[in-house]
């Protein structure tokens, strides 16, 4: 008898995340074996990632390995982390590391905790050689990740929530944003994984909680069952847009761009509003402006420079970049 069919859903996305990580791997002629690791929390998601990696790495030749990150942001978060530590290991899994963080206050304490484990996990496969990081990422996840980004009211780049793949050279694997949460907690229950509930998970006091708890269930009470998949299939076809309009407007900036760093009104006014306003914000970042702080308010304002101009002064952009309309010309400049 065949594994029960959850089990097997969370064995063949891995399985399909393991194939291109090998194949890249043979791509770089490279004939050792890749090492690929789990960024384990000891939750449902990630605890199924991880049984699901010691059960494929072996019969495909790769290594497989556990890191767990302790924020420090609760009472016995180390003897947590110690103990998700534990049971990676009785998973087979090695190296394991179990490894402390200092999280900072910056942009907020999801954000900031995010990029701390983010760092720390660069850190843990850059120590270790790895090939590639599996997060566990649900197409839950990706639907609530869609919300946010359309609550926020920012456009098609925001709304294609999250990539298979990111970081550096392609580092971040996320093998179950096609798989429902309810799965992998399923996965466990059938191999009798122990999971560990974060509290910060059911915690109203969070956005993301509250839109977990009581922002999707209405919805799906409101609109059917199908909307955590609609929402998830608008993230790739989002993500399909917001990439065809980067590359157009990284094609737009060479014909509007001077030697000078300037930048042709009449040009830029000829430009599609999504593909020109791309342009402006490319323009503002490479002079300086932080990409995180530089809002759509703000590109609208460089906007009507040169949709509806009538003599404004200076836009003052994140950065201390600086925006003037100087002739047909837009000036673009730091300091
Ligand atoms: N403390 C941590 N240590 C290592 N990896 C983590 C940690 N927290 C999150 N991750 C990784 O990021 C993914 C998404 O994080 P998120 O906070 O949504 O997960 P979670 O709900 O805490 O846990 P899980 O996804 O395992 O159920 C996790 O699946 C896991 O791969």
């Amino acid at each position: 008898m065949g594994p029960h069919p959850a089990v097997a859903a969370i064995r063949l996305a891995v399985r399909r995340v393991l194939h291109d990580v090998l194949n890249q791997h043979c791509t770089q002629d490279r004939r050792d074996p890749p090492l690929v690791l789990v960024a384990c929390s000891g939750g449902a998601d990630s605890m199924a990632l991880a049984s699901a990696l010691t059960f494929e790495a072996p019969r495909l030749g790769v290594r497989a390995g556990g890191i767990t990150v302790d924020h420090g942001l609760q009472e016995g978060s180390d003897l947590r982390a110690a103990e998700v530590a534990l049971r990676l290991r009785a998973l087979r899994l090695d190296p394991v590391e179990a490894v402390t963080i200092r999280v900072g206050r910056d942009g907020g304490p999801e954000a900031a905790a995010r990029d701390a484990r983010y760092a720390a996990l660069d850190a843990a496969a850059e120590r270790h050689g790895a090939a590639a990081v599996l997060l566990g990422h649900t197409r839950d996840d990706q639907a609530e990740t869609v919300l946010l980004g359309l609550a926020r009211g920012s456009g098609t780049r925001s709304l294609s929530g999250m990539a298979a793949t990111t970081g550096r050279d392609g580092r971040y694997r996320r093998p179950f944003l096609e798989l429902d949460r309810q799965t992998a907690r399923k996965a466990c229950l059938m191999q009798s994984l122990p999971v560990w509930d974060d509290p910060h998970n059911a915690d109203p006091a969070y956005t993301r909680s509250r839109l977990r708890h009581e922002g999707l269930p209405a919805l799906e009470k409101a609109l059917g069952k199908g909307v955590v998949e609609a929402l998830a299939r608008t993230a790739q076809l989002s993500r399909d847009d917001a990439d065809a309009l980067d590359a157009w407007a990284a094609d737009a900036e060479r014909t509007v761009l001077d030697d000078a760093g300037t930048l042709d009104v009449a040009a830029l006014f000829a430009l599609p509003a999504a593909v020109r306003r791309r342009v402006l914000r490319r323009a503002a970042i490479g002079a300086g402006s932080p990409a995180g702080s530089l809002f759509a308010r703000h590109i609208e304002e460089v906007d009507r420079l040169i949709t509806a101009w009538r003599g404004q002064g200076a836009i003052n952009l994140p950065g201390r970049v600086g925006v003037r309309r100087q002739g047909g010309r837009l000036v673009i400049r730091q300091g």
